[in-house]
């Protein structure tokens, strides 16, 4: 390596504060409904950059939150590493942990929650500096004080109680406490969610303010894309665990490589209305993250799914009526049955699938259906009818699924579904995970463009 690369890459080191190696945090629940985990974040890797601003978005439960708190350790991780300038936090316990959380903070959504409203506002923002035994009680007063002037309340203050105070001036109180500790890095989960429009943008000014002066490294999680498009450097865009695409903040709001990434921006609505732009809505809601779908995270409700060649001219309605009924078929195989089902079973009056009849006229009433696939939707709505819901369901995926849900066409039995890589889709460095990036298959735009025309 030549010395210039040298240099370069210890500078590049020494520039990133955070790097997430394979992060898992899972919630296992005891008690009789113990057994499979809910994967809230479920194998992320990215890096921060000492002074950046890293966006987190997605829909809600998609692990946002968790991931910023198992960052913190205030959750603790299943796998993976995470290191602050080279060391990982996560095997930290005792007085090294209780030390190195001075560096990290959290900023929360709701400042009530976090404020006790029988303590006066110096109190408050003096309550972290007394836990460490931070100097002396005096210069613990003068330190609240500075710190009412730099998130700009006034001095006079410190005696009054947190009901005295707007929303806005409470996250002003709620920042302060925060920076108390001289943190290096502050994760800001939603913190100006809860805030009027009108002072929303004074906070995200004095967030920014706060940066520059004291070299702030952040993690923002948001929803209002708006927001995280005007204060972050790069975005993570996170769904059912996973990270779907990451990188610079404009480039990938202009140009989104991911179908996620693009059917999230797409519900943003338009300022110019005679803009063309191609817009599309994602339908149903994420699956539970307790049962996560083989293959890709987003399978299950992407628009630019892979089809099998066979059925690749199919009709938009025959597709909506395939990827539902097995959407439905999902949903009832992990249902619990109710009481009531079970004694109509037993009594033989009534099955949870009486209705697959119905259902069939809802989705594929003026569906053009060959004899073969008719065939096969028979047999399906028998097992339906016999609560042999796994083997309607194996029977769709044979036929219908792709590589996205981890079918492989040369899979030998039992093997792992495979899933898809994660792909450099700009010069910037950009990632997204989706195999349409593969070579072998079309693009993801021009997928969408024919799909819905
Ligand atoms: N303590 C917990 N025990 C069990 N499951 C949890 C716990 N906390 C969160 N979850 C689950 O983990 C998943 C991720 O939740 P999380 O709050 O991290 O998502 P989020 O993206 O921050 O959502 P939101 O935007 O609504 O805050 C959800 O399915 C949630 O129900």
């Amino acid at each position: 390596m030549s010395q210039h690369a040298i240099e370069e890459a210890e500078q590049s080191d020494s520039d990133t504060m955070v790097e997430v190696r394979d992060l898992k945090t899972y919630y296992e629940e005891g008690g009789i409904f113990g057994g499979r985990p809910v994967k809230a974040v479920d194998g992320v890797n990215f890096d921060i950059k000492r002074g950046e601003t890293l966006g987190l978005v997605g829909e809600s439960g998609c692990g946002k939150t968790t991931l910023g708190r198992t960052l913190l350790q205030l959750e603790d991780a299943t796998a993976g590493t995470i290191r602050f300038d080279g060391r990982d936090v996560t095997t930290l316990s005792g007085d090294d942990l209780y030390q190195w959380r001075r560096n990290a903070q959290m900023v929360f959504q709701d400042p009530d929650s976090s404020l006790n409203d029988r303590m006066t506002i110096g109190e408050i923002i003096r309550e972290p500096l007394d836990v460490h035994d931070w100097k002396t009680p005096r210069e613990r007063r003068q330190k609240v004080r500075d710190l009412l002037d730099t998130v700009g309340l006034d001095r006079e203050h410190y005696f009054r109680y947190p009901h005295q105070f707007s929303g806005g001036q409470r996250q002003r109180i709620g920042i302060a406490r925060t920076l108390a500790l001289n943190p290096e890095f502050i994760v800001l989960d939603e913190p100006v969610s809860a805030l009027d429009v009108s002072v929303q943008a004074e906070i995200i000014n004095l967030l920014e303010d706060l940066q520059n002066e004291f070299d702030l490294t952040y993690l923002f999680i948001a929803h209002d894309l708006s927001v995280v498009r005007h204060i972050c450097d790069r975005v993570a865009v996170m769904y059912l665990g996973h990270i779907m695409e990451i990188g610079p903040t404009e480039e990938l709001f202009e140009d989104p490589a991911n179908p996620y990434t693009q059917a999230l921006l797409s519900a943003i609505p338009e300022p110019d209305p005679k803009s063309d732009k191609e817009r599309f809505t994602l339908r149903g809601t994420p699956p539970n993250p307790r049962y996560p779908p083989a293959g890709c995270p987003f399978s299950t409700r992407c628009p630019a799914r892979i089809r099998p060649p066979e059925y690749e001219d199919e009709s938009e309605e025959f597709w909506e009526g395939i990827n539902t009924l097995r959407e439905v078929m999902r949903e009832r195989e992990r249902a619990e049955r109710s009481v009531r089902e079970r004694i109509g079973e037993a009594l033989g009056r009534e099955t949870r699938f009486r209705n697959i009849e119905d259902a069939y006229q809802e989705l594929f009433d003026g569906v053009d259906l060959s004899a073969d696939v008719q065939e096969l939707l028979d047999t399906v709505a028998e097992f339906a009818r016999n609560n042999r819901e796994e083997d309607a369901l194996e029977l769709l995926d044979d036929e219908f699924g792709s590589v996205c849900e981890g079918h492989s066409v040369d899979a030998a039995e039992g093997e792992e579904p495979i899933l898809p890589d994660y792909h450099t889709v700009s010069e910037s460095g950009r990632e997204s995970l989706c195999h349409r990036h593969d070579d072998a298959y079309r693009d993801v735009s021009s997928v969408l463009e024919n799909r819905h025309r």
